[in-house]
């Protein structure tokens, strides 16, 4: 594996002298898929929007293959958690629409059997016609993934793409991600609440703090810890709690988020 993204010493203030958080330092490798959990406030959309290039940090800095981000780009697709789709568009509509944005060249039919193939792999192609209205959540949020991964991103940006869903729809949907990720050999930052997701589709799980008063003064926010997944690559949801190791990790990153995340 080799370095995709390296992030240097990123922080957020908008407090002065309160940082959101501050001294955030990771790196991502190509084909590797990392979570990031934590308490609300403590930053997660920030630095998911920094690495987009929606934001910008106020200290500290994001590099992809070596050249520092200053805005969004075509590099990297970005899924919500409200699926921020064209609603007057149709599913194939909001689909082409990214795809002609990222290759202008390409005649049209080369469009279609792409914005084609990309909806059948998320399993709407019955609903191809259909506007966002039409469509419910799960639907929505498909469309969302279908977008990011058919402009072929090198790294996709995930803020909790499955927070709105039901359990089932979101097993569902985890799984054709996981799928889709595991054959594009796609590199992922994801944000999610969800212990058992984290544990399902990262190889490394980043624990974050809130920043907080302290006897000492305020601390600022930052990554405490970086959790290497130990279970086998090839893990399934259904049988993930019968993996050796799973429950050790999950008492893990449920402890820190008890007693360690933020203060009480
Ligand atoms: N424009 C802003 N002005 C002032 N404070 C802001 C602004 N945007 C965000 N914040 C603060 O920055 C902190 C981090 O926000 P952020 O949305 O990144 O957190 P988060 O960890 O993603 O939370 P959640 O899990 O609830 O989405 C929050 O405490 C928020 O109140």
């Amino acid at each position: 594996m080799s370095e995709l993204l390296k992030i240097e010493a990123l922080g957020k203030t908008y407090v002065p002298g309160k940082p959101v958080f501050a001294d955030v330092s990771f790196a991502l490798e190509r084909g590797e898929f990392v979570c990031i959990i934590g308490h609300s406030g403590c930053g997660k959309t920030t630095v998911l929007n920094v690495l987009a290039g929606l934001d910008t940090a106020t200290t500290g800095y994001v590099f992809m293959e070596g050249r520092e981000i200053r805005g969004p780009s075509l590099e990297r697709g970005v899924v919500f958690q409200s699926h921020a789709l064209m609603p007057w568009l149709t599913v194939r509509q909001n689909i082409a629409f990214a795809v002609v944005s990222r290759w202008p060249e390409w005649p049209r039919a080369k469009v279609n059997v792409h914005v084609e193939k990309c909806i059948a792999q998320v399993g709407l192609s019955g609903a191809m016609d259909k506007k966002p209205s039409q469509l419910s959540g799960g639907m929505k949020q498909r469309v969302g993934i279908a977008r990011a991964f058919a402009i072929q991103p090198k790294m996709l940006l995930l803020d909790e793409p499955f927070g709105a869903l039901d359990a089932l729809t979101r097993g569902t949907i985890q799984d054709e991600l996981m799928g889709i990720v595991r054959d594009t050999q796609q590199t992922v930052f994801m944000i999610t609440h969800d212990v058992d997701e984290a544990i399902l589709l990262a190889d490394r799980i980043l624990l974050m703090t809130n920043g907080q008063e302290t006897d000492d003064g305020y601390k600022p926010g930052g990554i405490a810890e970086v959790v290497v997944n130990p279970l086998p690559r090839e893990r399934k949801r259904a049988t993930l709690h019968h993996l050796d190791g799973y429950y050790e990790l999950r008492n893990h990153i449920v402890d820190f988020l008890v007693t360690r995340a933020k203060a009480h």
